[in-house]
């Protein structure tokens, strides 16, 4: 078997996780939007609008060509931002045969269909679904080109899949890959949980303490578990990495631009403001849009989510927002947490 992995596209995840698995001895081949960012790649080894800090390793190479990219290669990662997943697996499928393992690590929908990724991938490649992993997890790229110690979690419906996918990013050093064969919870809690980071960072935005923090990230995991049910997931991952674990990552680091952009609005600043200022994706606003569509495709609560989708598209006063989830009718926790629902997944 060829000891090449193909990574799409050289973004900060996409470039920290090449890493990942160049430090495991592979050769790894990085698609580029450009000649020049193939360039700096190959030539000084390094991706500074990305990762500013980072030395990518020598056996990492990059080119704007898909069809070198793809050539003689035995594994893909995809790590488009969502609003690209599709029209990258367009361009991808004339190089891909439907035997290649094709893990991605997006965290997002595509909003027009509340498609989860693995969908999208499976429609435009023609994947088949035993072939397709998801990465997800608490894992700051900024901290895993560090080789700092990171834990993720690969899914699949296929135990095998899951396992090869484990093989080929675990390392001993600073990388813990652990798997799940809940495919649809794990992409599910992975996308969710920025609606709740963007708001964790408009509570600190805000001026609001601890306390607020902590609510919004514990009643965020309530929500994530209520709609993840509906939606056929196992309410289980929800306390695990892809869950709690990525939801304490984001919604309490400065690393995150979901907090980041939260923390802005917070404090004033217009969507528009927010965003002209990031020059990276912050896939929480149109996660907002997918689960403001969810909850009434599934009739599922999400006051959390409702809310931040009034501030970001219907300008809403974030301080009005916090004090209507504050005003909401008394509600017993038990029952808001659907305990059928995991009574039911565990009888
Ligand atoms: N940065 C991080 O620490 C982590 C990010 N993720 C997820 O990874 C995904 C990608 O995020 P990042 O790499 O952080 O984003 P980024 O903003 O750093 O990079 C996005 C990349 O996508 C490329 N791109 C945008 N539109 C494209 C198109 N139409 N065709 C081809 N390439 C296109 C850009 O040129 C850029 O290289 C997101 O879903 C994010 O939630 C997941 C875990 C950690
Ligand atoms: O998902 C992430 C860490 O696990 C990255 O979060 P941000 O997209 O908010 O930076």
């Amino acid at each position: 078997m060829s000891d090449k992995v193909t990574v799409l596209v050289a973004g900060s995840w996409g470039t920290a996780l090449a890493c990942v698995l160049a430090d495991n001895g592979f050769r790894v081949s990085l698609w580029t939007r450009s000649d020049e960012q193939a360039n700096e790649i190959n030539e000084h080894h390094t991706n500074r609008k990305y990762l500013p800090e980072a030395v990518l390793p020598a056996n990492i190479t990059a080119t704007p060509s898909l069809a070198e990219a793809m050539q003689d290669t035995q594994a893909v990662l995809i790590v488009a931002p969502s609003k690209a997943m599709r029209e990258v697996c367009r361009q991808l499928k004339p190089f891909y045969h439907e035997d290649m393992l094709c893990v991605h690590a997006t965290k997002g929908f595509e909003t027009e269909s509340l498609k989860r990724m693995s969908t999208v991938i499976s429609e435009e490649l023609g994947a088949k679904e035993s072939n397709i992993v998801v990465l997800s997890g608490p894992s700051h790229a900024e901290e895993v080109v560090k080789r700092m110690p990171t834990t993720v979690v690969v899914a699949s419906r296929n135990e095998r899949a899951a396992a090869a996918a484990q093989t080929l990013f675990m390392n001993e050093e600073y990388f813990r890959v652990y798997t799940n064969l809940d495919m649809i919870g794990v992409e599910l809690a992975g996308a969710l949980k920025n609606i709740i980071a963007l708001g964790a960072g408009m509570s600190d935005g805000l001026g609001y303490g601890d306390n607020a923090k902590a609510a919004l990230l514990t009643r965020g995991i309530a929500e994530m578990v209520r709609v993840g049910s509906e939606m056929g997931a196992n309410p289980l991952t929800f306390a695990g990495l892809a869950g709690i674990g990525d939801l304490m990552v984001t919604g309490t680091s400065r690393h995150s631009r979901n907090w980041r952009a939260g923390y802005m609005l917070g404090q004033g600043k217009s969507l528009d403001e927010v965003m002209d200022s990031m020059n990276m994706v912050v896939e929480g606003i149109r996660t907002t849009q997918a689960a403001h569509d969810m909850s009434r495709k599934y009739d599922v609560q999400m006051p959390i989510a409702e809310q931040l989708y009034r501030v970001l598209f219907e300008k809403s006063d974030p301080r009005e927002a916090v004090e209507a989830l504050m005003g909401r009718d008394p509600k017993n926790e038990m029952e808001s947490m659907k305990l059928e629902i995991w009574q039911q997944w565990h009888s």
